[in-house]
């Protein structure tokens, strides 16, 4: 497997806050790889050391057999990065913006066929300030992809888009990696993670508190949920029941998170006999990526 990316034990620190804490991990060629946590985590910071902006405090990164923060120039002209809608000129036309951004690089072989993938031809002379959210995130696409890089960093692609027009840059997305690009990208949006990312890094905190395929995260997730319902359940028993790290609860059915499905089971059927309670409902739930980035949140660490 041909890694693009290598990061090794990578910290960032600004003054006494710890943006970034000892991650390591390798994204591979041809992947759509995810990076999903809360405000704060520390996506943006990483990013932005694998894109040359910033310099780690300690660690090594790797990017296309490249030192980023010491090979920026040359590191340029084969990544792509997709700017904030907010870093354009409100009064410039996409034709315009197309324009500019094509003088930076010395090859822009695929603006013929962005702007036909995209739709951009019907834009050309809008403002950008006219567009739609949806609009604008396409022509911020085809500003990072004009010279085909061959890894591309997108920092929440579809960031306010309504779903439709976020399926639709989901299959823009998919397009320009079948066309061999590896992308990167940090979104907020579970199912987005879930859909359109082949690995998802979940960050918390500085740290990768999960790394793997959307499937066997979520099968990660499937085992730590069961719903109970019984009329004499008393919260602060379950909560104390081994293998418990997180109870909701809705009148008399319990939503009950656990580190050992199985095990959480077992007590909360012996407390039920214990107690003479009658279960009215029971089941193993099939968790979610919420849930699972729920439960990283809640440990808090
Ligand atoms: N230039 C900076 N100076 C000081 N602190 C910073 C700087 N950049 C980031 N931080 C801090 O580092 C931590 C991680 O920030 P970062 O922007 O990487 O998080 P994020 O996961 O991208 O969040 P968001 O989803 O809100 O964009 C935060 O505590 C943030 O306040």
């Amino acid at each position: 497997m041909e890694h693009v990316i290598t990061v090794k034990n990578v910290s960032k620190s600004f003054g006494d806050v710890q943006a970034v804490k000892d991650m390591s991990f390798s994204v591979q060629k041809g992947e759509i790889f995810g990076v999903i946590g809360p405000n704060g985590a520390g996506k943006t910071t990483t990013l932005q050391m694998l894109e040359g902006i910033s310099k780690p405090t300690n660690g090594n990164i790797e990017v296309l057999g490249l030192v980023p923060s010491k090979h920026l120039r040359e590191l340029n002209k084969r990544i792509g990065v997709q700017f904030q809608a907010t870093a354009i000129q409100k009064k410039m036309k996409v034709k315009e913006a197309l324009d500019l951004f094509s003088s930076f690089y010395e090859k822009t072989t695929q603006r013929d066929y962005l702007i036909e993938l995209l739709g951009l031809d019907e834009k050309m002379d809008a403002h950008f300030e006219d567009l739609s959210g949806g609009w604008q995130q396409r022509v911020t696409l085809a500003l990072a992809t004009l010279h085909k890089p061959e890894l591309l960093f997108l920092d929440e692609p579809s960031m306010g888009l309504d779903p439709h027009a976020r399926r639709e840059m989901w299959s823009m997305i998919r397009l320009l990696r079948g066309q061999g690009s590896t992308i990167v990208m940090t979104t907020h949006y579970m199912e987005e993670a879930e859909k359109l990312c082949d690995r998802v890094a979940m960050v918390y905190n500085g740290q990768i508190k999960a790394l793997n395929t959307p499937e066997a995260l979520l099968n990660q997730a499937a085992g730590q949920s069961l719903i109970c319902e019984s009329d004499g359940l008393d919260y602060d028993d379950v909560v104390s029941l081994p293998g418990v790290i997180r109870v909701e609860r809705e009148g008399g059915r319990f939503k009950v998170y656990s580190d050992d499905q199985q095990k959480t089971a077992c007590h909360i059927f012996n407390y039920c006999q214990d107690k003479q309670l009658t279960l009215t409902d029971f089941k193993f739930e099939k968790g979610s990526l919420d849930d699972l980035f729920i439960h990283y949140l809640e440990k808090g660490q």
